[in-house]
C-alpha cells in the first residue's frame, strides 16, 4: 500500500506503508545511528516524534524484546529508506513490521531519506503528516501540521507506581521522566538499590525514603512544559543529596536553578556525538538524542553551575557541574545501548559521590 509523508513546507514523499496504515501528525527528527533502531524506538525521549533513521537499510538484525529501552514503542511514527526483508539475527523474534503494526505505529519505507534529512538540516526539524490516504488535501493538511506541539507527554511515558530494584549497595531514588531501561539496569548492576518514582512523585516523599543518591531521567518533549516537575527539582537540589542527571534531567536541573533552554535547529540524535570533558581535555563518542540544550550564562554568572561538558561539532552544552553541591548533569547518555560505552564511567563518578559502594 502506499503511504505519503507530508512535511510542514509541503514537501512529500511517496513511499509503502509499513506498520499500523494509520494517519499521524507529529514532528520529525532523523537519527544517524547505524544500528539500535529498536532502543529507538522503545525510548520515551521520543515520545510525540516520528524518527526517520538515516542509515539506508534498517531492521537486518530483527527485534529482540530483551533489548528494548522500555516497555513498548513510543515514536509516533517510523520512517525508513529500505526495510530489511529477511532479518537474521539467532536472538530475533520479531520483524520491524510486525512490532510496528502489534503497537498501532504507522510508518514509511522506500522514500530517499537522504533528501528528508537534507531538508531537516536545511530548514530545522519540522511537523509532518505521514498517511495511506491518496486524495490528501495538502490546503487542509499544512495549517494543521503547523499547529502540532507535542505537549506534555512526561506524564504519558512515565511509570504508574513506584518500583524497586533490589540492590546492596547504595539508595538511589530514580526519577522517572521517561527512563531508559538502561539507566536502572547501570545502577542496579553497580549494586545500587533502585526506587523509580513516577514524573510527578512530590520531592518530600523521595526525600523520605532517604536516597543516598537521586537520578533525573531522560525523557521527551520541551522541558520548559514540566512546570510543576522543575519545582519538585528546586527542592531536590536544595536537598544537599547527590544527584546525577542526563538529558531531559539535566535540563529541568538547569531551569529549577535559574538556567534556560532553547531548542535546537534540527537536534542531536545518533550515535557518534564528540563531547568533551573540560576537567580534563578527553573527548568522548556519546550516543545522544535531544532536541533542547541549556543555555548556560545565567548559570555560569550567577556562579550556580558550570559547563563540564561541550559538544565538540557545534559548542553546544553537554553537561554542568554544580558550584558547592555534589550535583553533576549532562545531556549525553552514558548508559548508551547499544552503545557507545566510552562515557559509562559516569555511573562510577556518581557511585563515589554517593561514598562508593557500601
Ligand atoms: N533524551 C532526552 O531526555 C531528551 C530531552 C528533551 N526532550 C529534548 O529533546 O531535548
Amino acid at each position: 500500500m502506499k503511504a505519503f509523508l507530508i512535511l510542514e513546507d509541503g514537501h512529500v514523499f511517496t513511499g509503502t506503508s509499513i506498520g499500523a496504515a494509520r494517519e499521524v501528525i507529529s514532528e520529525i527528527v532523523f537519527n544517524t545511528s547505524m544500528t539500535g533502531y529498536l532502543e529507538v524506538m522503545t525510548d520515551p525521549s521520543y515520545a510525540g516524534q516520528a524518527v526517520c533513521m538515516t542509515y539506508p537499510l534498517i531492521g537486518n538484525y530483527g527485534i529482540c524484546y530483551d533489548d528494548q529501552e522500555s516497555a513498548r514503542p513510543w515514536i509516533d511514527g517510523f520512517i525508513v529508506r529500505e526495510l530489511s526483508r529477511v532479518p537474521s539475527n539467532f536472538r530475533s523474534v520479531d520483524t520491524i513490521q510486525h512490532f510496528l503494526t502489534k503497537h498501532d505505529i504507522p510508518g514509511i519505507a522506500g522514500i530517499d531519506t537522504r533528501a528528508l534529512t537534507k531538508i531537516l538540516r536545511e530548514k530545522g526539524t519540522m511537523n509532518g503528516m505521514i498517511t495511506v490516504d491518496e486524495n490528501y488535501d495538502l490546503n487542509a493538511i499544512l495549517p494543521k501540521l503547523k499547529a502540532y506541539t507535542t505537549g506534555k507527554v512526561v506524564e504519558k511515558v512515565t511509570c504508574r507506581e513506584k518500583e524497586i530494584l533490589p540492590g546492596d549497595g547504595p539508595k538511589v531514588a530514580l526519577m522517572d521522566f521517561g527512563a531508559k531501561r538502561n539507566i536502572a539496569h547501570s545502577l542496579n548492576k553497580r549494586g545500587c538499590e533502585v526506587t523509580i518514582y513516577p514524573a510527578l512523585t512530590p520531592a518530600e516523599e523521595i526525600l523520605a525514603d532517604h536516597p543516598d543518591g537521586i537520578m533525573l531521567s531522560n525523557g521527551p518533549g520541551d522541558p520548559k512544559e514540566c512546570t510543576s516537575i522543575i519545582k519538585e527539582v528546586k527542592k531536590l537540589y536544595d536537598s544537599n543529596v547527590p544527584i546525577f542527571a542526563i538529558c531531559l534531567g539535566h535540563q529541568l536541573m538547569a531551569l529549577a536553578t535559574g538556567g534556560d533552554t532553547y531548542k535546537m535547529k534540527y537536534g542531536h540524535r545518533g550515535g557518534n556525538h564528540p563531547v568533551k570533558d573540560l576537567a580534563t581535555g578527553r573527548v568522548y563518542i556519546s550516543s545522544q538524542n535531544h532536541g533542547y540544550v541549556v543555555d548556560a550564562k545565567d548559570l555560569e554568572e550567577k556562579n550556580i553551575a558550570h559547563p563540564a561538558f561541550v559538544n565538540v561539532n557545534d559548542g553546544t552544552n553537554e553537561g554542568m557541574a554544580y558550584v558547592g553541591k555534589n550535583i553533576f548533569t549532562v545531556q549525553f547518555h552514558p548508559e548508551a545501548c547499544p552503545g557507545p560505552q566510552d562515557s559509562s564511567y559516569l555511573f562510577d563518578r556518581f557511585m563515589d559521590m554517593m561514598g562508593g559502594n557500601k
